[in-house]
């Protein structure tokens, strides 16, 4: 079941600052408004980064590969009914992808240079959220470009149009990190200090049960429940520092279950979750853990 307002414990301050975000919506945007369908072990996961953004802080999501950061991003876009603009970042990722970019395009009759806006410019003009993805897999020399839109004056000279962009009262930024991750750097203390940071675990038990009843297309009780155990499991061996925390990916187990379907989840486990990995004796460890629960 979605997480609605109303199940969450928030202030009624907080609750009437989200109402007032509400804006009239055009068909694109709804487009762009969040499913929803993130499932918190701790509501206050959810609570706070709403409380956040309706304070106007901006909320940076950190965790693992596959823990649900994408899909806390997207519920809270359904919470605040507010249309989400995204970036995902990569080392190519530069001053165009963030803002924009110049193009000829015709105009009656004539030929001359328009500015197509990108998402961050689209976010701030329309008072909407960005969703900076993988923020760290950015080269560090890309991001301080956004430091005057990220802290309180909300601005940004253009360098393509040399146009002043100061957001709406209603943008809010959330991006998400991935600490650790091949690839990453640490994210710049500068940038880091502009965020509210909220921590994305792995979920265990019964929220975890309850995402993959909904989230797989695996339904057979019994199966679920030695899922949920094995990422139990895997998530005490991350902890003892046996395992890489990837290992314990939400998104693995969800493809693993689905696998299951149609072989047996021995095999399933080594196609979803084992193969993945490439120090042998990791992949041993959690051989031994699967064969311990399915056979
Ligand atoms: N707490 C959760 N509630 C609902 N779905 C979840 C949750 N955790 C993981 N998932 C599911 O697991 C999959 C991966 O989630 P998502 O893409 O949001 O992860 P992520 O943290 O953004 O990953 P990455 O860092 O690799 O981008 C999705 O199918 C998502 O629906």
């Amino acid at each position: 079941m979605a997480i609605e307002l109303t199940d969450l414990a928030l202030p009624s301050e907080v609750l009437t600052r989200i109402q007032e975000r509400k804006q009239k919506l055009t068909a694109e945007d709804e487009f762009l408004i969040g499913k929803g369908g993130y499932t918190a072990e701790e509501a206050d996961i959810l609570e706070d980064a709403l409380i956040a953004l309706a304070l106007g802080k901006n909320v940076l999501l950190k965790g693992p590969t596959g823990s649900g950061k994408t899909k806390l991003a997207e519920t809270l876009s359904y919470l605040f009914s507010q249309p989400m603009h995204s970036v995902n970042c990569s080392v190519d990722l530069d001053a165009e992808a963030l803002l924009g970019f110049k193009t000829i395009a015709e105009k009656n009759g004539k030929q001359g240079i328009e500015f197509v806006s990108g998402p961050v410019i689209n976010a701030m003009k329309k008072g909407q959220l960005l969703y900076i993805d993988e923020i760290n897999m950015a080269k560090p020399e890309t991001l301080p470009i956004l430091n005057g839109v990220l802290d309180y004056r909300k601005m940004i000279t253009n360098p393509f149009t040399g146009e002043v962009v100061k957001g709406k009262e209603t943008f809010g930024v959330i991006a998400a990190i991935n600490e650790g991750y091949v690839g990453t750097v640490p994210l710049n203390e500068a940038l880091k200090n502009r965020f509210v940071v909220i921590d994305v675990p792995y979920i265990q038990g019964e929220s975890l049960r309850q995402v993959l009843k909904t989230q797989s297309q695996l339904q057979d009780e019994k199966l679920i429940n030695q899922f949920v155990q094995l990422s139990g499991d895997l998530i005490t061996q991350v902890s003892n520092g046996h395992i890489s925390e990837e290992a314990a990916s939400i998104r693995a187990l969800l493809d693993t279950c689905d696998l299951a379907l149609y072989m047996p989840p021995l095999r399933a486990i080594k196609r979803g979750i084992i193969e993945k990995l490439e120090d042998e004796r990791e992949k041993a460890a959690i051989q031994n853990i699967a064969e311990t629960l399915f056979e």
